[in-house]
Formats: structure tokens, sequence, C-alpha cells
């Protein structure tokens, strides 16, 4: 059955003399499904997920875009030929996208090790100067350069399933990816992981439990990640029995894609002139961990821990310290 699942590649194997082998070995190799893979913290968690153990996993890249998920998956099969990466076509703000892809998932492969919910948008950002001067010289500043508190909103969009952008893209969609997932990720014998790529910008004040999609406020980015934070727990509460335990991680402030919109108007190179600022301000706060390499930290060191022994209750930051160091710290979410 698995066979015939796995489809050509798999039976091509079999059919050769040294099936026995290659069967078993590709047997054993753990699936770890990542969503939002083509850029920022997803590539680069895929890229050192690949470093730290090339021929013992099966990547799976889930991405809305494929000429963008082609192009990752060439650059991870440069660094690492003997790798095995796959792709998925995901749009996690489309209900029918999601059911597919998920379909789709449980055709092609039997386990689900690890799930990455990492994929997020931040759409139409607007960064509040005048509050940011303001909080430059308040006792807040450091809780500012750490969060993003009071100095961004955004205007958010509805999908064609009429759900809000933000929600469906950061939250509903992955829920629904879980839930569909479940025959795949809870095995007797066998635990799986889940690990969202929450954020500092996660706040309470944002989220109010009788709109949850956030549609009436200017912080749907916040709501979604505080939703985030209480989905992961209520997902552990729920299948800790089945072996399926859930994790929450905080990348810290990276450059990426989603940053980058947020001051479409400042070039690529004043991002880059800025670093040396943004180096002096990570002696003061070590959450800005500032490359995609630096932030996907704590994914990666949830990959290496014992889901047994992680506390429910704990949000994993990626740190980087003054000096460049990297490491991982709970705080209670
Ligand atoms: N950068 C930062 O400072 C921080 C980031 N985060 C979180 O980290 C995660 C990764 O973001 P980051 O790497 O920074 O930014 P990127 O924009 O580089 O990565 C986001 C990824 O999500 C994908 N994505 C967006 N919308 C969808 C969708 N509808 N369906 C499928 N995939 C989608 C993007 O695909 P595509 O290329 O097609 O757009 C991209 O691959 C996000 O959840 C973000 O909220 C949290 C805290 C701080
Ligand atoms: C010299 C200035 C132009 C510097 C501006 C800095 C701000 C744009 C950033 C300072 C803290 C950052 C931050 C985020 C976005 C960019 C900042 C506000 C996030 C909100 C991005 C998304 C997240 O999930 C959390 C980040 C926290 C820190």
């Amino acid at each position: 059955m698995t066979l015939h699942r796995r489809g050509n590649q798999f039976l091509n194997q079999f059919s050769c003399a040294c099936c026995v082998t290659s069967l078993g070995f590709a047997e054993m190799r753990k699936v770890v499904l990542v969503t939002g893979a083509n850029s920022g913290v997803g590539l680069a968690l895929c890229e050192r997920l690949l470093s730290h153990d090339t021929e013992g996993l099966h990547l799976c890249l889930a991405c809305r875009n494929m000429q963008k998920a082609q192009a990752a998956r060439s650059d991870l099969l440069a660094s690492h030929p003997a790798a095995q990466v796959d792709l998925l076509q995901m749009d996690t703000s489309s209900v029918s996208s999601v059911l597919s892809a998920a379909q789709e998932f449980k055709v092609r492969y039997d386990r689900l090790d690890y799930l990455y919910l990492n994929a997020g948008i931040m759409p139409n950002p607007e960064f509040d100067v005048k509050a940011f001067f303001k909080g430059l010289f308040s006792s807040n500043v450091i809780t500012m350069f750490a969060t993003g508190e009071g100095i961004l909103t955004q205007k958010d969009g509805v999908t064609t399933d009429g759900l809000q952008q933000v929600f469906a893209t950061n939250l509903f969609g992955h829920f629904l990816l879980v839930r569909e997932l479940e025959p795949v990720l809870c095995h007797e014998g066998r635990t799986s992981q889940l690990v969202w790529t929450s954020s500092n910008n996660a706040h309470r004040s944002a989220f109010n439990p009788e709109d949850i999609q956030h549609r009436t406020g200017t912080q749907p980015y916040s709501s979604s990640k505080y939703a985030t934070d209480l989905l992961s727990l209520a997902f552990n509460q729920h299948y800790e029995k089945q072996g399926l335990y859930s994790s929450v991680i905080c990348p810290g402030f990276v450059m990426t894609n989603l940053t980058y919109g947020i001051l479409p108007s400042f070039p690529a190179i004043l991002w880059t002139l800025l670093m040396p600022v943004f180096w002096l301000i990570r002696v003061f706060t070590n959450t800005f961990t500032l490359t995609p390499y630096n932030g996907s930290e704590a994914l990666i060191w949830l990959f290496r821990q014992k889901p047994e022994s992680l506390d429910p209750y704990a949000k994993y930051h990626s740190l980087t310290s003054g000096l460049g160091n990297n490491y991982t710290q709970p705080h209670k979410v």
C-alpha cells in the first residue's frame, strides 16, 4: 500500500537490485512539512534541517507559488544534492486549496513527523512615524523595538471564502491543515510535533474573543499571532494523549520580505545601511535576530528536543546576543 502511495519513484526503487536497502532507508526517513518554505525564516529552516540531517529527512515544501517553490527547491538541492525535497502547492488563505493539499499529502506520505506552520502575511502595513519618535524618547523604547507595539497597524482584506485575509492565512488555513492531517500526525507508538511561527507582536489587547477574525480592528496581524499562541495551547491539550505536541516560537525581528514591506518606500540598500544601527540595538534587545538563519534558531532547536520534555505554556524565542551568538529561550505565553 505504501508502495502504491509513493508512486513511480518508489516502485522504481522496489524493482532495482538494491531495493531492500533503499526501501528500508526511505521508510525510516522522517517527514517534515514546512508552510511558507520558499523564503525568509521558512527557507532558512529548510536549509538548516538539511544541514543537520541530509539523508534522514524527507522534506516537503508547501508553497502557494510553484515558481518560487521550484527556485527554493533548486537552492536546497544545490547545497544538499542527496536530500529528498518535494513540493506541495498550498495557499493557506484558501479553504479548498488547504483541503486538496492535505488530501494530496495523505496520498503521497503515510507519516508526518514535524509540521512547521510558518506561512504568514502582514498586508498593507502602516508605520506610525510619530508614535515611533515618541517611543524613542520614552521608557518603552526597548519594548517598542522588541515587539513593534504601538507603531504598526494593517489594512486587512477578505478572501474569496469570505474570511479575513490575515486570520485565514496565518491561522485558519493552518488550523484546517492540522485537522486534515490528523491521520498521518497521530500514530500509536510515535510522537509528532506541530511548530507554529508566532511573533513578539502577539498582543492580548489586539485579540477580541468576540471577533476572532479581527474584522473591526486595525491590528489583524497581532491578533492572528495571539490567537496562534492560544490555539497551540488548545491543540496541546487536545492531542497530547495521541502523541501530538504543539509549540510556538518567535523568530525575533528578521529582515525578510515581510519586514521590507513595512517601509515600502525604503530601498533595500537603506535597510543594508541601517544594519550597523540594528547591530547596536541588538546589544540592548537580543530579539534583533536580523537574519532568517538566526530567526530560525528556535525552530531548529525544537526539532532537536523530545516533545514530551517541552513546556506547553512556553513560547520559544530565537535570540541573538550582542556578539552574534544564537540561542533559544522559553518565556511563558
Ligand atoms: N520577519 C520578522 O521579523 C518576523 C516574522 N514572523 C513570522 O515568520 C513567518 C515567516 O515570515 P518571514 O520569513 O518573515 O516572511 P516571508 O515573507 O519571507 O515568508 C512568508 C512565507 O509565507 C508564505 N505565504 C504567505 N501567504 C501565504 C499563503 N496564503 N499561502 C501559502 N504561503 C503563504 C510566503 O509565500 P510567498 O513568497 O508566495 O509570498 C513566504 O514563503 C510568518 O509567519 C511571520 O509572521 C514573526 C515574527 C517576526
Ligand atoms: C530607523 C528606523 C527606520 C527603524 C525602524 C524600525 C522598525 C521598522 C522595526 C523596529 C522593530 C521592528 C519589529 C517588527 C517590524 C519592524 C520594526 C517595527 C515586527 C513587528 C515585524 C513582524 C513581527 O512579527 C514582529 C516584529 C517585531 C519588531
